[in-house]
């Protein structure tokens, strides 16, 4: 297993972002209610009006809290770990439903993710640790592409297992309400890692009983 200590900055191969927690600047809170106040007031609004008065602060509490697994390390859910000598198939677990916020409207994505391992040596998560990685990944600034690798990645860093497939389904907000407005599309992202990568016939198997 990696010392998950020495890899908390680790970044994801694709892009640099870390996979590890980041730390929360102290004023966080604060600093995001005065951005809030400036936004109501570019657009036109009255930040004082009644309706208004509290949304700053009601719209940082609210990023703060979407944004949440920023200050995780969602490796450390996958520590929970057991061994059964007599399991030696797939473990799937799908349609773990998730809220995330794309990293370039800062608009909602939501979806499910389905996750498939074949463990090494007997060794096994907890079920709930699977959908505990995706929330930590989810609930942050993201692209779909880069949370399917993170969540692949982390199983890999943590389980050592000697395969790995990840299946992503999201509906992007920026695609739905404003822009292109193409509501009802779906955006479905996949990473295979281990010998899943490779075995084409082992990969289109655990897919189809993924996405069945
Ligand atoms: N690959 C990928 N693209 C994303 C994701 N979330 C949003 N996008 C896209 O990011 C792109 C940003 O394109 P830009 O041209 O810079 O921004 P824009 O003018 O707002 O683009 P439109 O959405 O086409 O109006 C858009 O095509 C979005 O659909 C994601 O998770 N993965
Ligand atoms: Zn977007």
């Amino acid at each position: 297993m990696t010392d998950l200590n020495a890899t908390a900055m680790t970044a994801c191969k694709d892009d640099q972002r870390p996979l590890g927690a980041l730390s929360r600047p102290v004023d966080a809170e604060e600093r995001l209610a005065s951005a809030i106040r400036t936004i109501l007031e570019a657009v036109g609004e009255n930040p004082e009006r009644e309706g208004l008065q509290d949304t700053p602060q009601r719209v940082a509490k609210m990023y703060l809290e979407v944004f949440g697994g920023l200050y995780e390390d969602p490796r450390e859910h996958l520590k929970t770990q057991f061994s059964a000598d007599q399991h030696h198939g797939a473990v799937i677990v799908k349609d773990i439903r998730f809220h995330s916020m794309c990293e370039h409207h800062l608009l909602p994505v939501h979806g499910k993710a389905h996750v498939a391992y074949l463990p090494a040596g007997g060794r096994l998560t907890g079920l709930s640790k699977l959908a505990r990685v995706v929330e930590g990944f989810a609930r942050r600034p993201q692209l779909q592409e880069r949370m399917t690798d993170q969540v692949a990645q982390a199983m890999e860093d943590v389980l050592a297992p000697e395969a790995v497939l990840v299946v992503i389904e999201a509906e992007h907000m920026c695609m739905s309400m404003r822009g292109v407005r193409s509501p009802g599309s779906t955006t479905v992202t996949t990473v295979a890692r281990g010998t899943w990568k490779h075995d084409h016939a082992a990969r289109m198997e655990i897919l189809s009983l993924l996405r069945g």
